[in-house]
């Protein structure tokens, strides 16, 4: 089948990467059903690459509708070692404005409705994820958009993405309850995939394009669809670029990442103790384990 180490997942405004060249369209069947679109394979910066619109190319697909665990064993079985997530977020913080990029480095959980874990009937795994995003290729990204040097995008290199359930946005009690958490951002869709990345021992990391200011801002009109579908298409030619720009840097040099080796001390059923068809249906994850 073929095969790409970077796996990205386009959000919101993000359906497809113009820059990927020699490019296949994958059907990718999986254990935990099909993926939110077919997955787009192509070279980039000498790489292959395996492009997902998250929430399909026609965006048909809400937060919490979306394949979770589809997404990233299809990404896995094509060989993903490396995420890139693209993603539309609310700024919860003055200074981060919209048309900024937030590489987040923290998550906190607000959904209700996800299945985020590969894990359960009849075999018990806890991931550590104190830090869920990984370091390593957080570092890249960074890199990336500081050397692109990029006009009226201001980068954060660090912040807590809140996740929240949706599909409405956040009322503004519960926007500013974010913000005295210490929230930076807000989105719907990046911590079942950071979880499931990191229990298929894939690396991810996250860049964050804001959009709108929620609707705690005083002096700014509450988001809509409008807002942020807007000012994603002004930030997509950047987000390409940085993408690119990180794929360029991975491929000189893929980081070490300890999500590589996140199910050694994770596990805890005895794996001959697994009924035989969990043990097929994770066995990407499992393989090398057994
Ligand atoms: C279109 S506004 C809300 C929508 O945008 C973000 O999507 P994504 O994370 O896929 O870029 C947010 O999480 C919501 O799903
Ligand atoms: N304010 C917001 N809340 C949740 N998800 C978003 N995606 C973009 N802006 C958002």
């Amino acid at each position: 089948m073929t095969q790409a180490k970077i796996g990205i997942i386009g959000g919101s405004g993000l359906y497809k990467m113009e820059a990927l060249q020699n490019i296949e369209e994958v059907e990718v069947n999986t254990p935990f059903g099909s993926p939110s679109d077919r997955i787009i394979v192509g070279m980039l910066e000498g790489m292959q690459v395996a492009f997902l619109a998250r929430h399909g190319r026609t965006h048909h697909l809400l937060p919490t509708e979306l394949p979770y665990r589809a997404n990233i064993y299809a990404l896995k079985s094509l060989g993903v070692e490396y995420i890139i997530s693209a993603s539309a977020v609310g700024s919860l913080k003055e200074e981060v404005k919209p048309l900024d990029m937030v590489v987040p480095d923290q998550f906190i959980d607000r959904t209700r409705s996800r299945i985020s874990s590969f894990f359960g009937k009849g075999i018990v795994a806890h991931i550590t994820f104190g830090d869920p995003i990984c370091s390593q290729l957080a570092k890249v990204l960074t890199d990336a958009i500081s050397a692109l040097n990029l006009p009226d995008v201001t980068l954060h290199s660090s912040g807590t993405y809140v996740c929240m359930e949706g599909p409405a946005f956040s009322t503004k009690a519960e926007s500013n309850l974010y913000r005295s958490w210490g929230g930076t951002i807000i989105g719907m869709t990046n911590l079942p995939e950071a979880k499931l990345a990191r229990e298929a021992e894939i690396a991810y990391a996250t860049l964050a394009l804001a959009t709108d200011y929620d609707c705690w801002h005083p002096e700014h009109d509450s988001v809509t669809v409008e807002m942020v579908v807007g000012n994603l298409q002004r930030n997509a030619v950047n987000a390409q670029k940085v993408i690119q720009e990180t794929v360029k840097r991975l491929s000189q040099n893929l980081p070490d990442s300890e999500a590589h080796s996140a199910l050694k001390f994770a596990i805890l059923t005895p794996l001959d103790k697994v009924p035989a068809e969990r043990i097929k249906e994770l066995d990407l994850l499992l393989k090398k384990y057994l």
